[in-house]
């Protein structure tokens, strides 16, 4: 586990300190992906940075597994380091040397491991990237999902029991990021390490994340489960994330629901209410007139959701809300 106990980061820059990151306490639990999302500038690598000490806190303590890091001699500092791996946007891998002496490159950095062991454990860690038949290249013939490929195997070469990613998605199209974003989520669930996950995007975190924080302006604004902060986002940073990711465009709904009569509500279905059919048992037994004004259908990890924007007029208002309430559907009323 790691906790965070008003850790605070500052940059000095000529006879001025910038704050980067305000006191924040904050716990990431053994074993879960946790999701860091916020504009540019908001401080998220900053804060990923402070997890393996390549910056240092102006104030607070960071506790992994109970110990105080900050507090670490260099030899306990360099016997840290290799449990937490990381990998990075552009991948940082070292273009003169092929993918296998890529992977095992942290291995002979750190001077612990015999050179068969190395040799066996590259072999292992190819083959679980999908990358066996690549070993002899050098990452410039490499596609970029395959360099990240490379980048993971490498992160995982001292088996960490942390894995840092600063937007490890963030150069790669839309299905490239998609097989990464698996393979990261094979990782956790197989290896059980735990996964920290900068983004700028929240369907990055919808896909794979346990946990999400939303960071504004160097202060975590909201942290909760995927499901709670995605489906009912309460911050207007984590609102625009959410509307961005979704590709709805806040001032044109707006502009629609002005156009459209009664009550309009937002219903979001969770889990196995999300196939039900509710809309119409509810229709006859109310007696509410219902026109649907948007929706989706998607999954949160591996739980499926539904979100409907309603407008209902006549019938019995009252009964339908307490009859998509008694079925676990989430109410809102918009207007
Ligand atoms: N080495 C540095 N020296 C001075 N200021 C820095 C340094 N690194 C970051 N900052 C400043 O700290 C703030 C937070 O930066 P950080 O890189 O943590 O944000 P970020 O959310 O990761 O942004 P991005 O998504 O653009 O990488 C910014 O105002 C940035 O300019």
């Amino acid at each position: 586990m790691i906790v965070f106990d008003q850790v605070q980061k500052s940059y000095q820059v000529g006879d001025r300190a910038i704050p980067a990151l305000h006191p924040t306490d904050m716990r990431i639990d053994a074993g879960e992906v946790f999701g860091i999302v916020g504009h540019s500038g908001a401080g998220k690598s900053t804060l990923v940075r402070l997890i393996n000490l390549l910056e240092r806190p102006t104030g607070g303590r960071i506790l992994v597994d109970g110990e105080d890091i900050t507090r670490y001699n260099p030899q306990e500092l360099r016997a840290f380091r290799r449990k937490v791996g990381m990998i990075f946007q552009h991948f940082n891998l070292l273009s003169s040397k092929t993918v296998a002496d890529n992977i095992a490159f942290p291995m002979k950095l750190a001077g612990v491991y015999g050179k068969t062991e190395i040799r066996d454990r590259v072999e292992e860690l190819l083959a679980r990237v999908g990358l066996t038949d690549h070993a002899h290249k050098f990452p410039s013939q490499l596609s970029g999902g395959q360099k990240q490929r490379v980048g993971i195997a490498r992160a995982l070469a001292c088996r960490p029991s942390i894995l840092l990613c600063d937007e490890a998605t963030s150069a790669l199209d839309p299905q490239t990021t998609q097989s990464v974003l698996k393979l990261l989520a094979d990782i956790n669930r197989e290896l059980g390490l735990t996964v920290v996950l900068i983004t700028h995007e929240m369907d990055v975190v919808r896909r794979v994340c346990d946990r999400v924080a939303v960071m504004d302006a160097g202060r975590v604004v909201e942290l909760g489960p995927v499901s709670e902060v995605f489906l009912h986002p309460q911050h207007p940073t984590t609102r625009d994330f959410v509307f961005e990711s979704e590709n709805i465009d806040h001032r044109e709904l707006q502009q629609d629901l002005q156009k459209t009569e009664g009550r309009i509500l937002r219903l979001t279905f969770k889990g196995e209410a999300t196939y039900q059919p509710l809309l119409g048992s509810v229709a006859r037994t109310s007696g509410v007139d219902f026109s649907i004004l948007s929706g989706r259908i998607d999954h949160i990890k591996d739980t499926p959701y539904g979100q409907l924007t309603l407008s209902l007029v006549g019938g019995d208002l009252a009964a339908a809300m307490r009859e998509f309430e008694a079925a676990d559907v989430h109410v809102e009323v918009l207007r």
